[in-house]
């Protein structure tokens, strides 16, 4: 039973497999979770040159545009990568599924997801550590302080709590943005602690990191989780990923993209989807929609059964979208 089964995971994954990848130094650290995943469902990989990597410049990667959201927002990262499987050069894509795009280009499929990282957004402020004790957060920034983020969902959820913030766009990887904050261009930012971790950079001297609950400043939906996208006519390598999924990570996934779908805002409608999981198998999903400028912010919550994560997601989206302003998502 057992050596049938190894002889048929063997073939299943029978190299070379190649996995493309983005080269931002944070892609490149997802890639390598992925592959040790990868490696100890299918030992057979960890022989040289049975896996190969794949790096793709983005449009994202290559536009030095003022945002991305002007461009198009998400998918931006995505869509060479999703070239690459369906042109036959690669057979796996990495991504940061929040940035992945809500419907997928047909012939792709969202093979897995992976173990979930820390969902939270960090406020980082110029500051010692110790310097934090004022009892609230934002109490940290003077008034009028400049905050460096281009995520439209941060900025409202910031703005909503503190009018008084200048907000400034801040492109660039986590460690570009990291360098912008300490060099004084802005007082603070908004980052997501799953890069920060993955990348090494929670104790980085000049730099408070300070968490933010999801109740407060709801994350994007599939924040912290990698994405595995794989050619939708796969079955072989589908069943693969099927052994590397987190499942509990994809009921959360679900969930939080379900909203998504619903409400198929443009890419500059701030949106935010976050599901937990509760000890009872009960799922808890909460849901954000916003003006950038934080004017406008409505949040609600959801319960239900972790099996009808789907449902819940669309049923949260109509209820925000029923209570939103007609013009805001156009
Ligand atoms: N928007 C860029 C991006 N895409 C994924 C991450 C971090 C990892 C994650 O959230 O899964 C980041 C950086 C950030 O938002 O701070």
């Amino acid at each position: 039973m057992i050596a049938s089964d190894r002889e048929e995971r063997s073939i299943r994954c029978a190299p070379p497999v190649r996995v493309a990848t983005r080269g931002s130094p944070l892609a490149l650290i997802q890639t390598q979770a992925f592959i040790e995943r990868l490696r100890e469902i299918c030992p057979v990989l960890h022989l040289s040159g049975s896996l190969v990597r794949h790096i793709v410049q983005t449009t994202g990667d290559r536009t030095q545009a003022r945002s991305l959201a002007d461009m198009g927002g998400k998918g931006l990262f995505a869509k060479e990568i999703h070239e690459a499987l369906i042109e036959g050069r690669a057979d796996f894509g990495v991504h940061s599924l929040k940035d992945l795009e809500t419907f997928l280009p047909p012939g792709i499929a969202l093979g897995c997801v992976l173990r979930r990282e820390d969902p939270r957004d960090a406020l980082v402020v110029r500051g010692e550590p110790g310097s934090e004790s004022c009892g609230d957060l934002y109490c940290l920034l003077p008034t009028g302080s400049a905050v460096g983020s281009n995520s439209a969902r941060r900025q409202a959820q910031l703005l909503h709590e503190r009018p008084d913030l200048r907000m400034k766009l801040l492109r660039g990887n986590v460690h570009t943005r990291l360098g912008k904050l300490l060099k004084g261009e802005v007082s603070a930012t908004l980052l997501a602690m799953a890069g920060l971790r993955r990348s090494g950079l929670l104790d980085v001297p000049g730099a408070l990191i300070l968490p933010l609950a999801p109740e407060r400043m709801v994350p994007a939906a599939g924040q912290g989780m990698i994405a595995i996208t794989v050619r939708e006519d796969d079955t072989v390598l589908r069943e693969l990923l099927a052994l590397v999924e987190d499942a509990e990570s994809r009921v959360l996934a679900t969930a939080e993209r379900a909203l998504l779908v619903e409400l198929n805002g443009s890419c500059r409608t701030p949106i935010g989807s976050h599901a937990r999981l509760h000890p009872k198998g009960h799922l808890h999903l909460t849901g954000l929609v916003a003006r950038a400028d934080g004017a406008f912010l409505l949040k609600r919550s959801i319960r239900g059964e972790a099996s009808a994560a789907a449902f819940l997601g669309t049923e949260l989206g109509r209820e925000l979208r029923a209570e939103s302003p007609a013009d805001i998502f156009g």
